[in-house]
């Protein structure tokens, strides 16, 4: 579904990303790993066009998407969160969820600013809609009309997943989805998973909590100073000498 062609990166001598070539599979969990400036989120910004490759591209169901603008991107059908919470926390919280649906919206500008009955109409729709993935993400309705940057960090996590969901993705990239959250959080979000993927949403995870990545992911890729140093299921990756030697900082001998 995702093709990663030889995707380079560099920041004027710093080479984030050398020669990356993954091929993910649709209908499944796959994970990128990897200690701290390993490449990961230089990786997710390439995909989803928040950065242009130096070298390569990066193909989606075939077409070509390396190069194209984030929001074109998200047309395609690949949607994304990000590493750090990119919030709109005067919104309510249902109302942060209804902006995603904005991509399938046709009213213009003038009927939105008019406020005419086409442009109420659309609203309505949204606002049911959001209302239905709110309950999909099984986020307490109490919290629904709050104001989103009043709702806990774990709680504002799900509504930007709730956000990238509303515009219709068939993939979609979570960058450290798990950061901040509790165990119990944690948990539940691994649960969520499943049921995106149940929903015929192919999953991209980058995260450092290795005991929710070993839990959910089918297929594990691990990035090392910008380079795939190895790929397959959790218990292959987990005793590869290579991510022992990157994690703990040993030697691949040792
Ligand atoms: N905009 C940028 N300008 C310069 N260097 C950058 C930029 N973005 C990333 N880098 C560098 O590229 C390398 C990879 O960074 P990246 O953030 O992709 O790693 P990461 O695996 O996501 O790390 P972390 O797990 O800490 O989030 C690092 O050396 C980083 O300093």
């Amino acid at each position: 579904m995702l093709s990663i062609n030889g995707v380079s990166k560099s920041f004027g001598g710093v080479h984030a990303l050398r020669d990356v070539r993954m091929a993910i599979p649709a209908g499944v969990i796959t994970s990128v790993i990897g200690p701290n400036g390993a490449g990961k989120s230089t990786l997710m910004n390439v995909i989803s066009g928040y950065a242009t490759p130096s070298a390569g591209e990066v193909h989606l169901d075939g077409a070509r998407i390396s190069g194209l603008p984030p929001h074109r991107i998200c047309a395609m059908g690949l949607a994304r969160s990000f590493q750090n919470l990119q919030m709109f926390v005067d919104m309510p919280a249902w109302e942060v969820v209804a902006t995603g649906f904005y991509r399938h919206q046709r009213a213009s500008l003038l009927a939105d600013l008019l406020n005419l009955p086409s442009s109420r109409a659309e609203e309505r729709t949204a606002e049911a809609d959001a209302r239905k993935l709110l309950q999909f993400l099984d986020l307490d309705p109490v919290w629904w009309q709050r104001r989103a940057g009043d709702l806990s960090y774990g709680l504002q996590r799900k509504l930007e997943i709730g956000r990238a969901l509303a515009t219709g993705p068939r993939l979609l990239l979570l960058d450290e989805p798990a950061a901040g959250l509790n165990t119990s959080e944690t948990t539940a979000l691994g649960q969520l998973f499943r049921k995106i993927i149940a929903m015929g949403v192919t999953l991209v995870l980058v995260e450092h909590d290795l005991d929710l990545v070993m839990a959910v992911s089918d297929s594990i890729y691990v990035l090392d100073a910008g380079t795939v140093i190895a790929r397959g299921g959790g218990e292959e990756v987990r005793r590869d000498p290579l991510v022992m030697a990157a994690y703990l900082g040993l030697d691949a001998d040792a």
